[in-house]
């Protein structure tokens, strides 16, 4: 059986780079690890449309639960790929699962209106998708202005040819997004959390560093 690993956190926090980094250092232990991304823009019907509405292409306002039904379609529609790649490794990397769902769109709602909202995206996933829930999901802190930094430096996307997308583009949305992910951590929604800190004196650690930290985490979680 695999172990499941989340990495999460806001847009440009080093999700991307941190799951390369742990795919790296669990093979340098003899692990078999795969890597899977979502949104798998290119690959889902799903997905597809989050292209277009990260893009400003949808002609609809998109409400928080409609979204969210559209994140979670692209993982239904990648169960197969899930399960597949459970039976042949020893630990799945997701960059970015389940728990980016209840941050960005319980990012999008009244305080008082999140609950019902993170339970309802929680309920969807897990039961009536009956996706996995991860062994560990990890929270990297970075903050904001970093963050934002990075996602400057990052290469082009294929669904848009803008630097920031509609969520990147929100700075609101952003700092709300990381109170959501806090809150998770804290709370231990959908799995356990490992609340990493990626700045060190002000600027970021070496991958290799935070992974190590990760992989820790990790034997943690299983036993
Ligand atoms: N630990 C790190 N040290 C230095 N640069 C980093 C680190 N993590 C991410 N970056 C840089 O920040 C940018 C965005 O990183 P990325 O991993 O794509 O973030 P995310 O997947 O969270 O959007 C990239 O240019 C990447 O090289
Ligand atoms: C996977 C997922 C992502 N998101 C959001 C987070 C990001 O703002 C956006 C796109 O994901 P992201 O990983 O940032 O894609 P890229 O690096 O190619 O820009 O979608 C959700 O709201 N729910 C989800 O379930």
């Amino acid at each position: 059986m695999s172990f499941l690993l989340a990495i999460e956190g806001a847009d440009g926090a080093g999700k991307a780079t941190t799951a390369a980094a742990v795919t790296a250092a669990l093979r340098d232990q003899g692990r078999r690890v795969e890597v899977i991304s979502f949104p798998r823009y290119g690959a889902t019907i799903g997905g597809h449309m989050l292209g277009d509405f990260l893009a400003g292409r949808l002609e609809r306002t998109a409400t928080p639960r409609s979204l969210a039904v559209l994140y979670a379609l692209d993982r239904l529609e990648s169960a197969d790929v899930i399960a597949e790649t459970m039976a042949r490794t020893d630990v799945i990397v997701f960059d970015r699962y389940i728990a980016s769902n209840i941050a960005y769109q319980a990012a999008k709602v009244p305080d008082a209106e999140a609950p019902a909202l993170i339970d309802w995206i929680v309920a969807l996933e897990t039961v009536q998708f009956a996706l996995p829930r991860p062994a560990l999901s990890v929270y990297l802190d970075t903050p904001l202005d970093t963050a934002r930094r990075q996602i400057a430096q990052k290469q082009q996307r294929d669904y848009t040819d803008r630097t920031y997308d509609e969520h990147e583009a929100d700075v609101a949305l952003q700092a709300a997004v990381r109170r959501r992910y806090a809150a998770m951590a804290e709370a231990g929604t959908l799995s356990p959390w490992a609340r990493v800190q990626p700045l060190n004196g002000g600027t970021m650690r070496p991958p290799a560093d935070i992974a190590a930290e990760i992989v820790a985490a990790m034997a943690t979680a299983s036993t």
